[in-house]
């Protein structure tokens, strides 16, 4: 199977899942990641969030969690010039909401309120499918590969990045690009994967 037949064919089993399934993964998913970020100085940590589209797993219990706990979050926002690179925007309850091309919710661009990748120490980021050896498959604008770039290059030393996915999103392997980057770790809601 190609990347774009493998990407029609996760995003539709993804969508196909029962609204009461994805309320469980979402709540297992914050669960999860509350354990993980245990022993982090919340007002000192900066997590970057995604706003869920598109049958994602829902991360607005996520969001909540880390918001109840006191943690700084931040949300990408599509770079208003540089085609295809994500910015990260400082992520309140009462930030001020857009809508991207795509149809997603993203903050108001304004560059007070831009947090560089350098100020950010979790990265918890969307994808389409995972295979065992961490590899990602994103909906194909090559956002989250620049962003991870970054990182796999070492420029950002703080950054730890973590996959949130339904389960149903593995395959066994996954074709590999040479821009790729695999993850150091994904959270399901029935298994933390660390590769
Ligand atoms: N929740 C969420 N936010 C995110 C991402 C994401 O994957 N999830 N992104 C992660 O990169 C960026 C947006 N990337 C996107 C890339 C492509 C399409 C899209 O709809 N592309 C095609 C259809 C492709 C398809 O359905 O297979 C289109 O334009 O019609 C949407 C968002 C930034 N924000
Ligand atoms: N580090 C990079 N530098 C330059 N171009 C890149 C980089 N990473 C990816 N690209 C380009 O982005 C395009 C989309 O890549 P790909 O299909 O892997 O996206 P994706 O991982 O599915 O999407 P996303 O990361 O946005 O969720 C490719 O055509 C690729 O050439």
């Amino acid at each position: 199977m190609t990347r774009q037949e493998l990407r029609r064919k996760l995003q539709q089993i993804r969508r196909s899942l029962p609204q009461d399934y994805a309320k469980q993964a979402g709540m297992a998913v914050a669960d999860a990641v509350e354990q993980r970020l245990r022993g982090l100085e919340p007002a000192q940590t900066t997590v970057a969030v995604y706003h869920s589209f598109a049958g994602e797993l829902p991360t607005q219990p996520v969001i909540q969690r880390l918001w109840e706990n006191g943690f700084q979050t931040v949300l990408p926002v599509l770079h208003p010039f540089a085609k295809g690179h994500l910015l990260f925007l400082r992520y309140s309850p009462d930030t001020r909401m857009t809508q991207n091309k795509y149809g997603i919710e993203e903050p108001e661009l304004r560059v007070d309120n831009v947090v560089p990748l350098t100020d950010i120490d979790v990265l918890l980021l969307p994808l389409v499918g995972f295979d065992e050896k961490g590899n990602r498959l994103g909906m194909g604008g090559g956002y989250y590969d620049r962003t991870l770039a970054h990182w796999y290059n070492g420029h950002t030393p703080h950054l730890f990045p973590i996959g949130l996915s339904y389960d149903e999103q593995r395959v066994s392997e996954l074709p590999v690009e040479a821009w790729d980057i695999p993850l150091p770790e994904i959270i399901t809601p029935g298994k933390h994967w660390r590769f």
